[in-house]
C-alpha cells in the first residue's frame, strides 16, 4: 500500500512505506523524518515528531511564536473591552484562589479551636472573627465568580462579533481561487474558541499562582523548610516523569484512516443501507438486502475484536504494566519514603530525614494534631492543581496555536496577480484578443482545454460562442473575467496571450475589470437575501431604487412571477436560520416536533426562474455607467422557448454598443445578429465568421463545423 498524505506543515508530501514505521520526505532521503506511523485497531494512524524534551531551541521557538500571538491577543481583547477586560482577568484569576484562601481560613479556625483545646484557652472573639472572615470570603467569591461568569458571556460575544467580521472581511475581500488551498478554510475555528484560547491562558496563570500559594502555605505547615521543599518536590516527580516518559497523541497532530479491509466493507454496507440513494437501489435490484446482511455479518466475524475506538483512546491503551507501576509509585512517593524514613530514623543517622510527612510521624512533637491532618490534605490539593495546570496549559498553547493559524489566514493576500491600469471608459465597449492561447486547469497541468487559440474581437461586437461540449467554450469566459489566467510560471514556455484594449489582461486592476464587466452563467445563485435585492445588487447604487429593479425583472423575464408571490420582491427564498441545538424526542409525537419542522422556511422556485433573476440582475449590472463588457454563458438552459426568444432580444437591445461574448447552443437567433462567430471543436478555435460565412463554407466539398450543427439543430426542431 503506498499514501501519499500531506503531512507536515511545509507540505512535504511524504511517501508512506507499509513497513517501517518511519516516513522520509522521498524528495530528500537523508533528511529527518517528520511523522511516523503507527497501526491501532483498524486505524494507520500518522502523527509527527514533535521536538523531545531537551531539544530546548524548537521549545524555545515555540515559546516565541505563542507569547507573541498572547501579546497581539491580549491587545486586541483589550481594545475591545478596555475595563472589562481587566476586570475579568482578575475575577478569572481569583476564582482560582479561592477554594485555597477559603481552605487557609477554616484551617485558622480548626488551628484556634485546637489551641483552646490543648491549652484550655478559647480565643472565643478571635474564632469568631476567623469564621466571620470565612464567611464573608465565601460570600464574596461567589458574587465575583457570578459577575465573573456574567462578564465573561459579554466578553465572549464582542470577541466572537470582531473575529467572526475579521474572517467575513477575509472571505468577502478574497478572490474566487479555484486553486485555492482548503487548508486555508480549514484554519478557520470557530470564533468563540479564541476566547476559549484566551481563557484557558487566564486560568493557567490562576493555576500557577493557586500552586505557589500551596507551595507557600506547606512550607509554613511543615516544621523546616528545607524538608517542606524536598516533600513539595516528591509531588512534581510524578507529573514530571509522566510528561517525559508517557507519550500521547491526544496533543500531538495526527491523522488516521481505517486501512482493515473487514471493516471498510462494513462501512460500505452501513452506508448501503443508510444513504437514501443506494437504499432505492436495494428496493428495485431485488432482494438484494439479504445478501448484504449476509455479507455484513461475515465481515464483522472476520474483524473479531480488533478495536475501532477512538486512536487517542488506543494509544493510552497501549501503555506497559511496568510503566503504569512506575507512575504510580512516583505518585506516592511519600508513603514509599515514609518507609524510608522510619528505616532511616531505626538503622541509620539523623541526617537522612528528609521527608516531612514522616518526620511528622517520627517527631510528633514538632508538630500539631491539625497541621498533621492538614498537610496530607495540602498536598492532595497541590496534586489536582498540578495535575489540572498541566491539562489547561497543553488546552492554552493548543489554543494559542489555533489563534495564530486564524490571525495568518485572515491577513493571506490574494494571490492572484494585480494590475495597475483601470479600463479606459468608452461607449463602445472594449477590444478583447486570444493570441495563440494554451490553457490547461491547475487541477490537471497534464491536459489542455485550449490549444493555440487566436482571434480578435472589435469593441461594440456582439460575438457568438458554440461548438460541442467540453470544447473549451465557457473556459475562455473564464480567462476573460480572470478566474483564471494563463500559466506564466516558466517564462521559457509561452501559453499565449490574453488581451484587453490591446494590453495584456493582467495589466489592468481586477477590481477595474470586474466593474466593467457583467457577467451572467447559468449556475447562478439566489442569495438569502429579498429578491428585489438580488436582482438590485447588480448595480448596489440603485439596490433600493424598486423603479429600476422591477424594470430590470421585466428585461429579464422575472417581474410577472415575482408579482404573483405572496411577498413579492420581499419574498426571500432560503433565510438562514440558526438552530443551535435541540433536545427532543423526534422519533415521538411531542409538539416539539412540529415547532422545529416550522423552522424551515425555505421556498423553491423552478430552475427558469431562477435564471430569469440571474438575467434580471444582469439587466441591472448593464444600468452601472462602468460596464463595457456582457458575457453571457448559455443564460438561456432552462428556459421555454419564448423566455428564451424574449431573453436574447432584450440583450441586443440593451446592449447600448457594448461588446457581447455569448456561448450558447442554440442556433439561430443569436448566431444569425452576431457580428462573429466563434466555432470551438476539441479546446481549438476551427472556424470564425458570421453566420452567413459559415453556412457557406466548405472543407474539401464537405460543409464546415458551425454548418453541420446548425443543421442537425434545424432538422431536431422542424
Ligand atoms: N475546473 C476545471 N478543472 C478541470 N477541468 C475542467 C474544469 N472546468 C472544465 N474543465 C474541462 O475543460 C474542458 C472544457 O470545458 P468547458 O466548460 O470550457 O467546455 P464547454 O465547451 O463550455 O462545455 P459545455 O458545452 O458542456 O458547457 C472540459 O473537458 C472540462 O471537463
Amino acid at each position: 500500500m503506498n499514501q501519499e498524505p500531506r503531512g507536515t506543515s511545509n507540505d512535504l508530501v511524504l511517501a508512506m512505506d507499509k513497513n517501517s514505521k518511519v516516513i522520509k520526505n522521498p524528495k530528500d532521503p537523508s533528511c529527518e523524518p517528520t511523522t511516523k506511523k503507527i497501526r491501532l485497531g483498524v486505524y494507520d494512524v500518522f502523527s509527527m515528531r514533535e521536538a523531545t524534551f531537551l531539544d530546548f531551541y524548537a521549545h524555545w521557538r515555540k515559546w516565541k511564536i505563542h507569547v507573541s500571538v498572547a501579546k497581539r491577543l491580549t491587545t486586541d481583547i483589550l481594545t475591545l473591552a478596555p475595563t472589562l477586560f481587566p476586570l475579568l482577568c482578575f475575577a478569572t484569576i481569583f476564582q482560582r484562589m479561592a477554594p485555597l484562601v477559603l481552605w487557609h481560613l477554616f484551617n485558622r479556625c480548626l488551628l484556634m479551636i485546637e489551641v483552646g483545646l490543648t491549652d484550655g484557652r478559647f480565643e472565643t472573639v478571635a474564632i469568631a472573627h476567623a469564621v466571620a472572615a470565612r464567611v464573608v470570603f465565601a460570600a464574596m467569591a461567589a458574587a465575583i465568580a457570578w459577575w465573573g461568569r456574567k462578564t465573561d458571556f459579554i466578553v465572549q460575544t464582542r470577541i466572537v462579533q470582531r473575529f467572526d467580521g475579521l474572517v467575513f472581511q477575509w472571505k468577502s475581500r478574497t478572490d474566487l481561487r479555484p486553486e485555492a488551498d482548503p487548508k486555508d478554510e480549514n484554519a478557520l475555528i470557530a470564533s468563540h474558541m479564541v476566547w476559549y484560547a484566551y481563557r484557558d491562558l487566564l486560568i493557567t496563570m490562576g493555576r500557577s499562582l493557586a500552586i505557589l500559594s500551596e507551595l507557600f502555605y506547606i512550607c509554613t505547615l511543615t516544621s523546616s523548610n528545607t524538608e517542606a521543599v524536598i516533600y513539595v518536590i516528591f509531588f512534581f516527580v510524578e507529573p514530571f516523569a509522566r510528561d517525559i516518559l508517557q507519550e500521547s497523541i491526544w496533543n500531538k497532530r495526527w491523522v488516521a484512516a481505517s486501512s482493515d479491509p473487514n471493516f471498510n466493507r462494513m462501512a460500505s454496507l452501513k452506508s448501503i443501507v443508510t444513504e437514501p440513494e443506494t437504499k432505492q437501489e436495494i428496493s428495485i435490484n431485488g432482494n438484494i438486502g439479504e445478501y448484504l446482511n449476509r455479507e455484513y455479518n461475515k465481515a464483522r466475524r472476520a474483524l473479531g475484536d480488533t478495536s475501532a475506538s477512538y486512536p487517542a483512546a488506543q494509544y493510552d491503551n497501549r501503555e506497559r504494566v511496568e510503566f503504569t507501576v512506575l507512575l504510580a509509585l512516583l505518585g506516592d512517593l511519600h508513603m514509599a519514603s515514609f518507609c524510608l524514613k522510619i528505616y532511616a530514623a531505626a538503622y541509620m543517622a539523623t541526617w537522612f530525614q528528609f521527608y516531612s510527612f514522616a518526620s511528622a510521624i517520627v517527631h510528633p512533637s514538632t508538630f500539631t494534631l491539625s497541621k498533621f491532618a492538614m498537610l496530607p490534605k495540602a498536598a492532595d490539593l497541590l496534586a489536582d492543581e498540578l495535575r489540572d495546570f498541566r491539562v489547561d496549559f497543553r488546552n492554552a498553547l493548543n489554543g494559542l496555536a489555533s489563534v495564530k493559524r486564524l490571525y495568518d489566514v485572515v491577513e493571506t493576500p490574494n494571490t492572484r496577480k494585480d494590475g495597475i491600469l483601470d479600463i479606459e471608459k468608452s461607449d463602445n465597449g472594449v477590444a478583447l484578443a486570444m493570441e495563440n492561447v494554451c490553457f490547461a486547469y491547475p487541477n490537471d497541468k497534464s491536459k489542455n482545454v485550449l490549444t493555440n487559440v487566436s482571434f480578435t474581437i472589435k469593441p461594440g461586437q456582439l460575438v457568438v460562442i458554440v461548438g460541442t461540449n467540453g470544447s473549451g467554450k465557457s473556459t475562455l469566459l473564464k480567462l476573460f473575467t480572470r478566474l483564471y489566467d494563463i500559466d506564466t510560471s516558466d517564462p521559457d514556455v509561452d501559453h499565449g496571450k490574453v488581451t484587453v484594449n490591446g494590453r495584456s489582461i493582467s495589466d489592468y486592476k481586477l477590481t477595474s475589470l470586474r466593474s466593467a464587466t457583467a457577467v451572467l452563467t447559468q449556475d447562478h445563485h439566489i442569495l438569502p437575501l429579498s429578491l428585489a435585492e438580488n436582482i438590485g445588487i447588480g448595480n448596489v447604487k440603485a439596490v433600493s431604487d424598486m423603479a429600476v429593479i422591477q424594470e430590470c425583472a421585466r428585461k429579464g423575464g422575472a417581474d410577472e412571477f415575482i408579482s404573483k408571490r405572496a411577498d413579492g420582491y420581499d419574498t426571500v427564498l432560503e433565510p438562514a436560520t440558526v438552530i443551535p441545538a435541540y433536545y427532543f424526542d423526534e422519533a415521538g409525537d411531542s409538539p416539539l416536533n412540529d415547532i422545529y419542522k416550522g423552522f424551515e422556511k425555505k421556498t423553491e422556485i423552478s430552475g427558469g426562474e431562477r435564471q430569469r433573476i440571474a438575467a434580471s440582475r444582469t439587466f441591472m449590472r448593464l444600468t452601472t455607467e462602468e460596464i463595457q463588457l456582457i458575457l453571457a454563458d448559455e443564460p438561456s438552459s432552462n428556459l421555454d422557448p419564448r423566455g428564451e426568444a424574449e431573453l436574447f432580444q432584450n440583450f441586443i437591445d440593451n446592449r447600448q454598443g457594448k461588446t457581447m461574448i455569448f456561448v450558447t447552443h442554440r442556433l439561430g437567433i443569436l448566431t444569425k445578429e452576431a457580428d462573429l462567430i466563434l466555432c470551438m471543436k476539441n479546446g481549438e478555435l476551427v472556424e470564425k465568421g458570421t453566420h452567413d460565412e459559415l453556412m457557406d463554407l466548405r472543407r474539401d466539398g464537405e460543409p464546415g463545423e458551425y454548418s453541420k450543427l446548425y443543421e442537425i439543430q434545424a432538422r431536431a426542431f422542424n
